[in-house]
Formats: structure tokens, sequence, C-alpha cells
């Protein structure tokens, strides 16, 4: 059985960056959807490069058969991990009911991490992230933010309602939301 938190917020919240620091101190595996994607996009003699590229440019989401796949076979890689960050998943219902026909009995969900961030911050850190990615222009984060706001954010209150959502404000120094971040998980971690 897997262990999973899943890591959600707005594009430019800090979940690469939170997570990062949660897989060095605490023990879990970092899995980022965006990431896998983007391998699989530049994996060569991929089928899905093209349909990825352009949800990625689009800021539309993936349909989940792909990403749960990439997911899951990252999972099984690190059989022996304590848990795994899902970073940026489940990002829409697609992404949740594909989630739940692929990897039910699979998974312990243990909580949702919601990084809340105002907007005009996320942007201007996606805009200033400099890892030359093609959605990280105004256009692109335009309708990415739309896509978080109409799709992802439902997501969140549909865990809200289960009592799974821990929620930290990450409008502020990393080091300061990482220590309300290492909080949440050692309170989970105790029970
Ligand atoms: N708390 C923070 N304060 C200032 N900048 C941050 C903070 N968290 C992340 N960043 C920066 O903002 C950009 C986006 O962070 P990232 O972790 O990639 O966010 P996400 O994965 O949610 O899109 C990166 O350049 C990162 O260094
Ligand atoms: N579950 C997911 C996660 C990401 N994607 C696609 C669409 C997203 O805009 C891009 C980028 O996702 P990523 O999590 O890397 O983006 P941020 O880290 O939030 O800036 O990847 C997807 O289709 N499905
Ligand atoms: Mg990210």
């Amino acid at each position: 059985m897997f262990n999973v938190v899943f890591v959600l917020g707005p594009p430019g919240s800090g979940k690469g960056t939170i997570c990062s620091k949660i897989q060095e101190n605490l023990g879990y595996v970092h899995l980022s959807a965006g990431d896998l994607l983007r391998a699989e996009r530049e994996r060569a003699g991929s089928q899905f490069g093209a349909l990825i590229e352009s949800h990625i440019k689009n800021g539309s989401i993936v349909p989940v058969e792909i990403t749960c796949s990439l997911l899951e076979n990252a999972m099984n890689l690190h059989k022996t991990a304590n848990g795994f960050l899902v970073d940026g998943f489940p990002r829409n219902a697609d992404n949740l009911s594909g989630w739940s026909r692929q990897m039910s009995g699979k998974v312990h969900e243990q909580f949702v991490l919601f990084l809340s961030c105002p907007v005009d911050i996320c942007i201007n850190r996606c805009l200033n992230r400099g890892e030359g990615r093609t959605d990280d222009n105004v256009d692109s984060l335009k309708k990415r933010v739309e896509t978080y706001n109409n799709q992802t954010f439902p997501i969140i209150e549909h865990f809200g309602k289960l009592n799974m959502v821990r929620e930290v404000d990450s409008e502020r120094p990393v080091e300061e939301v990482y220590e309300d971040v290492d909080k949440v998980f050692e309170a989970a971690n105790q029970k």
C-alpha cells in the first residue's frame, strides 16, 4: 500500500520547492506530475509527446490515463518509500476519477497539503522561475490560473469536505512556509 500526500496549489505557489525540502528531511519521495509529463514529452518514441506539449502550453490538463500511469510507474520504482508527495495531482475531476479507478486498493491517501498564495504573486514567481518552461509566459499562465480556479480548486474543496486538507500560507519566505509544513507532517505522522 503506497502512502500518499497530495500537494496542490496555484502554479507558482511553491509546490516543487516545498516538496524538495520535505523529501530531503522527511523521507517522502517527491513525484511531480508536471515533471513526469515533461519527461514523457521528451522521451524518445513517446506517442504522447505532442499531446502533452499542447496541454502544457494551453494550460489544460492531460488525460488521466497518461498521468496516472506515469505516477504509478514511478511509485513502483520506490516500493520501500515511507510515502510519496504527489505534486500537482489530482488537478481536475478526470484526474480524481481516473486515480480512483486505477489506484484504489493500492494507496493510502494521508492528506492534501494545500499551499495557498495570492495569484498575482504566483504569476510573478512563475515569470521569474527561469527554468525555460514553455508555459511560464503570460498567455499560458492566464490559462493555467483559469484551469486552477475552475477545475483544481473544486478538487481541493472536495477533499476539504472530507476534512483531508491541510492549508499552509505560502506567500511567506520559504523557511517560514516549511516550518509550518513540517508541523503538519509531524501531526499527521503522530497518529
Ligand atoms: N515561499 C516562496 N517565496 C518566494 N519564492 C518562492 C517561494 N516558494 C517558491 N518560490 C519560487 O517561486 C518559483 C515557483 O516555485 P515552485 O516550487 O516551482 O512552484 P510550483 O511547483 O507550485 O509551481 C520558483 O522560482 C521558486 O524558487
Ligand atoms: N495532473 C497534472 C499535472 C500537470 N499537468 C500539466 C498541465 C500543467 O499546467 C503543467 C505543468 O504542471 P506543473 O505541476 O509542473 O506546474 P506548476 O509546478 O504548478 O507550475 O503540466 C497535467 O496535465 N496534469
Ligand atoms: Mg511545480
